[in-house]
């Protein structure tokens, strides 16, 4: 295996600006991860299935991203083209590239695994001897290294023994946390010192609202070269920073959509002014937060205390994100996978014995109920609801197998939750709520 860290081979094979190939250029690649590889000298290559997206990206030599906080600011990007994701042209990107990102959605590696990895036969055909690091931004526990397992089926089907060579060793997916808060944003509004006002959409539609905060850790080990990103920690524990991220702000945010959702609210920041809708997240955090400082010694009790409370009571709480709660509450069927945001955290409770998670079963119990007819994963919850009750769902979505001691109490847990909670959020109902539907 190639050397790691300080002595890594680094971008001396591109005399020009390297190039970087971001799959999606949706909210966090425009807003988060293509404007951090262009500040750090990068070209990058935004690779979408949205055909209007590309032609976008390929007419505007710069567009902007708005930071939503309270003292608003601007930044520009520039060094940016498109390519549409099932174009051939895309192949020779690989040529010149040392870093392929990603932020599709965990759920679409799968889709863009064969490109991968025909891209990467092009590199080994032409340049055998590259070495290049693949990173998906995307929420979920080991995303990248989902990938691997997708690409390397694609890759090593009829593979040489100097191609699956050159995989394995030349080839890194390094697993990441990835966190920013970036909300759909309305390019036709700005707010300056005068307050609102509308601006031409043309000129501004690749614009991008993103929160002030954010933090990229990505897994040092994995990596095969050094690439000098700005704002790309680097780090050793990796499953650590990803469940604390996953498990305590992604489980605040999704309790308070699924439960805001019930109730009739539009965006996490009505919802978050609930009181009996934050409690239940803090209450889920907390439940999260007691396993995870068990399972993770590298973080202290304050430490997390401060962690917490800056996503509930400060980044949440952000009143210029005006972030949508469909947004928040969508793959219903993703969030309610076994190591996700809510399922994960609750079992944990149960495998290190730290109580009870009776705010987490009502979170899960919220996702179980959520319903929207444009989220396919929604409709299938639903459909299998029809079919066999909450508890279908529980053991073939979240994975929690009948006859296991820990899985068969959060299922009951969850049932039980899923049966009173219409209930108990009924004296607070708002007009628009589903806690009669
Ligand atoms: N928005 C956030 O606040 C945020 C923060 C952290 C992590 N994430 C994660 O980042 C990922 C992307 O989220 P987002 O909010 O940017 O979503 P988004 O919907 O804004 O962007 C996704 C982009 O992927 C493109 N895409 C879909 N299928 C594709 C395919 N087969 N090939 C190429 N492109 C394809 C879409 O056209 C879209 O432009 C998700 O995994 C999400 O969990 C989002
Ligand atoms: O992107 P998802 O669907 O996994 O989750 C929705 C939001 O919770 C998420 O996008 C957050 O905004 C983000 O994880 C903040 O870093």
């Amino acid at each position: 295996m190639p050397e790691k860290t300080t002595t890594l081979p680094s971008l001396v094979s591109f005399p020009n600006m390297p190039n970087a190939i971001h799959f999606g250029a949706g909210n966090i690649g425009r807003g988060f991860i293509g404007p951090l590889l262009v500040d750090s000298g990068y070209h990058v290559t935004f690779a979408d299935v949205n055909e209007s997206l590309i032609d976008s990206l390929n007419t505007h030599d710069h567009y902007t991203v708005h930071i939503l906080s309270q003292r608003s600011s601007t930044a520009e990007v520039t060094d940016f083209s498109g390519v549409v994701s099932t174009s051939p042209d895309l192949l020779d990107k690989f040529l010149t590239t040392d870093l392929v990102t990603t932020s599709v959605g965990a759920q679409i590696l799968p889709k863009i695994a064969p490109t991968i990895a025909k891209g990467l036969k092009k590199l080994y055909q032409e340049r055998p001897d590259a070495l290049v690091d693949i990173i998906a931004c995307e929420n979920g526990v080991g995303a990248s290294e989902i990938l691997r397992k997708e690409v390397g089926k694609h890759f090593k089907k009829d593979a040489s023994t100097a191609e699956v060579e050159f995989f394995d060793k030349r080839v890194g997916f390094a697993n990441c946390s990835v966190d920013r808060i970036v909300p759909p944003f309305d390019p036709t509004k700005t707010i300056n010192g005068n307050g609102e006002r509308k601006r031409e959409l043309k000129d501004h539609e690749l614009d991008v609202g993103v929160e002030d905060f954010y933090e990229w850790v990505v897994d040092q080990d994995a990596l095969k070269t050094e690439h000098n990103i700005h704002g790309m920690k680097l780090a050793r524990d990796l499953l650590a920073y990803v469940e604390r991220k996953l498990f305590t702000l992604n489980t605040a945010h999704a309790t308070i959509a699924y439960l805001g959702w019930l109730k009739g609210y539009e965006t996490v920041n009505e919802a978050i002014e609930d009181k009996q809708i934050y409690d239940i997240a803090k209450g889920a955090v907390a439940e999260s937060g007691r396993a995870l400082l068990k399972k993770y010694t590298i973080f202290s009790k304050d430490e997390h205390e401060r962690y917490v409370n800056t996503i509930m009571d400060r980044r949440l709480k952000n009143p210029s994100l005006q972030d949508e709660i469909k947004r928040v509450c969508r793959a219903p069927r993703r969030k309610l996978g076994r190591n996700d945001r809510l399922i994960g955290p609750a079992m944990m409770d149960y495998e290190f014995g730290v109580g009870k998670p009776t705010n987490l079963a009502k979170s899960i119990a919220a996702a179980i109920w959520y319903s929207d007819e444009d989220d396919e994963d929604a409709v299938a919850i639903r459909n299998m609801v029809g079919e066999g009750g909450a508890e279908k769902v529980l053991r073939e979505v979240s994975g929690l197998k009948k006859g296991a001691n820990k899985a068969d109490e959060l299922v009951d847990h969850v049932l039980e939750a899923y049966g009173s909670l219409k209930n108990e959020l009924e004296s607070f109902r708002h007009p628009n709520g589903h806690v009669n539907g």
